[in-house]
C-alpha cells in the first residue's frame, strides 16, 4: 500500500503510529477529516493478519467515522485506532495508560470511545490519562458502553427499512438473520425478540450463539451459512466487507440492516444490491446510535436527550431512502451525498472569522 497515495486520494488528515515497548502497544490512530470538529471514533483490538492490513482498517474506518458523524448531525469529525493483538490475551493496563498519553499528545484532534474488543473498563484506564475519551463509566457522569444503544438506533433504522421493503415496519414475524452475536447485536436481538421477529444467528464464537439460543428462541447456523438462509432482513452485525461478491450470489433477503462497519466490500457492491432491488440501510447511518450517544458527554451526558437522538435514525434511514429514489441512486450513494452536503455546508460557514471561537470541548 502506498500510504501516502491512499491519504490523498480521501484526504485523510493525519496518521500517528504509536508504540510502546514495555507495554507491547502497538497502536493506529488515524484522522480524516476535522472540519465539523474533533474527530471522534472508537478504539478496535484485532489480531491483524499484517501491518498493511491493520491500516487499511483503521484509514477506511476513520473516513467511515466522518461520514458518519456528518450524517448524524454531531459537530465531529473522524477518525478510529486500531490496536494490533487479541483482545482476550494481550491487554494490560499500561498498554491503555500508554495509548492515553498518545491520545492526549493530539491534544484534542483526536477523541476515542470502545469499539470491536475494547470495553469501558478499558476507556477508564485511558482516562486516567486523557479527557479526550468518551464511553467511560457512569459513575464519571459519562454514558458507559455504547453497545445497547448502538443496538436500539440499528432497531430504529431497521423498521425504516422494512416499511421501504414490505409496506410495514412492523418486524413481528419477520425472519432475520444476524451474523455476529456480540455486544450490539445481542441487544438488538432483544428488540426484535420483543416485537415477535423470528432470529436466525451465527458466531465464530459457540457461547455466544448458545445465549442467543436460549434467551431467544434463535436459530443456529455456521457462520459459512448465514448469507444463504432463507429470511427478511439480512444483519450483519460482525465485522465488515462481508456484502462482497461471494455472498450476494447466497442473499435471499430483500434488506440488509444490521450495525458492522464498512459491510460493503467495495462501492460497486451497492450498485449490485441496489439493482436486485434489495433495501440497503447504509451502515455508518443505521449504526450512529453509539456514537451520537457518547458525543453527548460532551455537553453533559443527559441519556434522555441522547435517546431521543438516536430514535431519529429512523428519519435518518427513511430519508436516505427518500433522496435514493428521487435521484435515481443507490442508498450507500444517497447517504455519502447527505453526509459530504453537510460537510460542504459548514466548510463555507467557517469563512467568518471569529477569535476564540466556542470550542465544543470547553463545556466539558
Ligand atoms: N459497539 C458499538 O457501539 C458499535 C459497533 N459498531 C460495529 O458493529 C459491529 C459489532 O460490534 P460489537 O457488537 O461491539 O462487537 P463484538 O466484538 O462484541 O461483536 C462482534 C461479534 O461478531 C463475531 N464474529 C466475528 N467474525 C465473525 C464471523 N466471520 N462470523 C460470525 N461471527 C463473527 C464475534 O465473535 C463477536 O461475537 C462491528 O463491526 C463494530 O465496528 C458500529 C457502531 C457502534
Ligand atoms: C463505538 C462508537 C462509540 C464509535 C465508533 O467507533 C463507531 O461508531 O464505529
Amino acid at each position: 500500500m502506498e500510504i501516502f497515495k491512499y491519504m490523498e486520494k480521501y484526504d485523510y488528515e493525519q496518521l500517528v503510529f504509536c508504540q510502546d515497548k514495555e507495554s507491547g502497544l502497538k497502536a493506529i490512530i488515524a484522522i480524516h477529516d476535522t472540519t465539523l470538529g474533533p474527530a471522534l471514533g472508537g478504539t478496535r483490538m484485532w489480531q491483524y493478519a499484517s501491518e498493511e492490513a491493520a491500516i487499511e482498517d483503521a484509514l477506511r474506518l476513520a473516513r467511515g467515522m466522518t461520514y458518519k458523524n456528518a450524517a448524524a448531525g454531531l459537530n465531529l469529525g473522524g477518525g478510529k485506532t486500531v490496536i494490533i493483538g487479541d483482545a482476550r490475551k494481550d491487554k494490560n493496563e499500561a498498554m491503555f495508560r500508554a495509548f492515553g498519553r498518545f491520545i492526549q499528545g493530539l491534544n484534542g484532534r483526536y477523541i476515542t470511545a470502545e469499539d470491536v474488543g475494547t470495553t469501558v473498563d478499558d476507556m477508564d484506564i485511558i482516562h486516567e490519562e486523557t479527557d479526550f475519551v468518551t464511553g467511560i463509566s457512569p459513575s464519571f457522569g459519562s454514558s458507559g458502553n455504547p453497545s445497547p444503544v448502538t443496538a436500539f438506533g440499528v432497531y430504529r433504522g431497521m423498521k425504516a427499512a422494512a416499511k421501504e421493503a414490505f409496506g410495514t415496519d412492523s418486524l413481528e414475524g419477520k425472519v432475520i438473520a444476524i451474523q455476529g452475536v456480540g455486544n450490539v447485536a445481542y441487544n438488538l436481538c432483544k428488540y426484535l425478540h420483543a416485537e415477535g421477529a423470528q432470529l436466525i444467528v451465527t458466531d465464530i464464537h459457540k457461547e455466544s450463539v448458545q445465549r442467543a439460543v436460549e434467551e431467544f428462541g434463535a436459530k443456529a447456523v455456521s457462520p459459512e451459512d448465514i448469507y444463504g438462509v432463507e429470511c427478511d432482513i439480512y444483519a450483519p452485525c460482525a465485522l465488515g466487507a462481508t456484502v462482497n461478491d461471494e455472498t450476494i450470489k447466497q442473499l435471499k433477503a430483500k434488506v440488509i440492516a444490521g450495525a458492522a462497519n464498512n459491510q460493503l466490500k467495495e462501492a460497486r457492491h451497492g450498485d449490485i444490491i441496489h439493482e436486485m432491488g434489495i433495501v440497503y440501510a447504509p451502515d455508518y447511518v443505521i449504526n450512529a446510535g453509539g456514537v451520537i450517544n457518547v458525543a453527548d458527554e460532551l455537553y453533559g451526558y443527559n441519556r434522555e436527550r441522547a435517546l431521543k437522538k438516536v430514535e431519529g435514525i429512523y428519519d435518518n434511514i427513511a430519508k436516505v431512502i427518500e433522496i435514493s429514489k428521487r435521484d435515481g441512486i443507490p442508498t450507500y450513494l444517497a447517504a455519502d451525498r447527505l453526509a459530504e452536503e453537510r460537510i460542504e455546508r459548514m466548510k463555507n460557514s467557517r469563512s467568518t472569522f471569529l477569535k476564540n471561537g466556542h470550542h465544543i470541548l470547553s463545556r466539558r
